[in-house]
């Protein structure tokens, strides 16, 4: 296959094959801690502008409203964050990412008068009913719309296609398999993303965002393409939570190989990575011991620096922590159960 079956019908990337959309300014924020500054986002947006990245997400890690206690304080207010960016951008569009009940409707709006022009709506893969009315605000404000569908390795395709329809209904033009845990095989992305192919038809488009957690970003979103997905999720450096994410400046070179048109320069998408991105962030992003633990058992990414947390704080293991949030089945939303396993573990070894 050398180019996807259906056009892009969005009015904004017409001249592309494949829109991507670069997250290092929103999932990446879970590997800084939420500690973005102004000057890094306009640092960070001008080197991706520059390379012809056309849609940009800033956020905290967590959406609108993370900020909190339980997710993690920003350094700065994304609201700040939103407007550097889009007060940075030249042709790039801005993007920012909602989790219903962590994020309210105000934030919408007041994201939307700050000139952000894509409004992202995530909930857990068999919740897609709690988005409807954040799809309907913004499709009135004018704003394009995403629906994020997380945990998605965690329900079937048919289920996860039923999902999409509603958020279809409620005004998503375009809805992505989210591989929160970077748990799915290539072939469990095919599965899911022709399942929303099938359902949502013209009604709406498909998108893929993957995590790196068992090395599998790239070749999860080169199987989501051939499946037909028109949107795809990546981040430059890769940095996102647990391994991070698809890395933007690979998957510009492997979509130009296959010839696919994202529009990026794939020299200096390298250049920005290896210049601009890598001297913000202390770390790179590992696929280490606990982070491939998250992809092999099914956890939710951003659980990652949590466990860590907790697991110093304690002076317990971070591998043990995991091992427990997935026997508990935790999902997204459920950070503040790390610290209650931290604790229990705590007092188990203290007892020994
Ligand atoms: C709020 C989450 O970090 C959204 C996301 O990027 C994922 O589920 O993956
Ligand atoms: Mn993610």
């Amino acid at each position: 296959m050398t180019s996807p079956a259906r056009p892009l019908e969005n009015p904004f990337s017409d001249a592309l094959d494949i829109r991507v959309t670069d997250s290092f300014c929103r999932d990446g924020s879970h590997a800084h801690r939420h500690q973005f500054t102004t000057g890094q986002v306009r640092t960070v947006v001008g080197a991706l502008d520059a390379a012809g990245v056309p849609v940009i997400e800033v956020t905290h890690g967590d959406g609108l409203g993370g900020s909190s206690f339980n997710y993690g304080f920003s350094h700065t207010p994304e609201q700040e964050l939103i407007k550097a960016a889009v007060e940075t951008a030249t042709n790039a569009r801005i993007a920012f990412l909602m989790l219903p009940g962590l994020g309210t409707k105000d934030d919408i709006r007041e994201a939307r008068a700050n000139g952000a022009q894509i409004c992202r709506i995530a909930t857990h893969c068999t919740e897609a009913d709690v988005s409807e009315q954040h799809f309907q605000l913004a499709r009135e404000r004018g704003l394009e719309t995403v629906g994020f569908l997380m945990m998605a390795h965690s329900t079937t395709p048919e289920a996860l296609a039923k999902q999409a329809r509603i958020m279809a209904d409620a005004g998503c033009q375009c809805v992505y398999v989210v591989d929160s845990a970077g748990a799915l095989l290539m072939d469990g992305v095919t599965d899911r993303v022709s399942a929303l192919v099938a359902e949502l038809g013209d009604d709406a488009q498909v998108g893929f965002h993957g995590h790196e957690n068992l090395g599998l970003g790239v070749g999860n979103s080169i199987a989501a393409v051939r499946a037909g997905a028109r949107q795809i999720d990546a981040s430059t450096r890769r940095f996102g939570a647990g391994a991070g994410n698809t890395p933007t400046e690979a998957w510009a070179a492997v979509a130009e190989r296959s010839g696919w048109r994202t529009g990026i320069d794939v020299l200096k998408i390298i250049d920005a990575a290896e210049d601009e991105i890598r001297p913000i962030m202390a770390d790179e992003c590992l696929l280490d011991r606990n982070s491939l633990l998250i992809g092999y058992a099914g956890l939710y990414s951003s659980f990652l620096k949590h466990a860590e947390r907790q697991a110093a704080r304690y002076g317990i293991s971070a591998t043990d922590i995991l091992l427990e949030a997935g026997r508990r089945g935790l999902v997204g939303g459920q950070e503040d159960q790390l610290i209650d396993i931290a604790v229990a573990l705590s007092a188990i070894s203290q007892k020994a």
